[in-house]
């Protein structure tokens, strides 16, 4: 399987605008992740220990959601780096299951991150085509695939087999 050239230059152009780094302006963007997550998706707060009531006043004033917010950044930015080199790519996918096995996430979720990460995406105008949206739709679906196997593999539940 190849991805498309084009939906990894559109892709890597949306992650342009939400750069990580250690400028003040690199800060905002990560916590602004998490501001935009638990404002439309307070229900996942859950996976959060001691966050769990977090708006996004609490994410805006929190050191851990400041170094949070490049983490979670710094991974978008992995996976539209490596998408092209897809047995690593996967290889990433596996991994980051892997630590988030404490967590007991939902397995749906590791597809649902997407609509989560274009919302913010969008939020930050950093998206303003419906082109760039289905690149990163796609882009979730590949991880998504590696994630559900790698679950199963390791004997944890999964959406395989599980009806929409
Ligand atoms: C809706 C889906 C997801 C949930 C609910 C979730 C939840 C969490 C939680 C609870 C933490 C610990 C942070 C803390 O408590 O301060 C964490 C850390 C982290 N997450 Fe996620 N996560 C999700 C999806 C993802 C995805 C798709 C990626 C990668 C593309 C990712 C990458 C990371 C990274 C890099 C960390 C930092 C810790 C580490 O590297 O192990 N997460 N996540």
């Amino acid at each position: 399987m190849t991805v498309d050239k084009n939906d990894v230059k559109l892709i890597k152009d949306s992650l342009a605008k939400v750069m990580v780094g250690t400028g003040a302006e690199n800060l905002q963007h990560g916590r602004d992740f998490y501001k935009y997550f638990f404002t439309n998706f307070p229900d996942l707060r859950v996976y959060f220990k001691g966050a769990e009531k977090y708006t996004a006043e609490d994410v805006q004033k929190s050191e851990r959601f400041e170094k949070q917010g490049q983490r979670i950044l710094l991974a978008t930015h992995i996976l539209a780096n490596t998408y092209e080199d897809l047995e690593v790519f996967k290889a990433y996918a596996r991994e980051t299951v892997t630590r988030h096995r404490q967590f007991k996430m939902d397995p749906a979720l590791w597809l649902a991150f997407f609509t989560v990460f274009v919302g913010y995406l969008k939020s930050k105008n950093a998206i303003d085509d419906d082109e760039t949206e289905a690149a990163w739709h796609r882009l979730g679906k590949i991880f998504n695939e590696e994630c559900q196997k790698h679950l199963k593999a390791s004997g944890l539940p999964s959406t395989e087999g599980q009806t929409a």
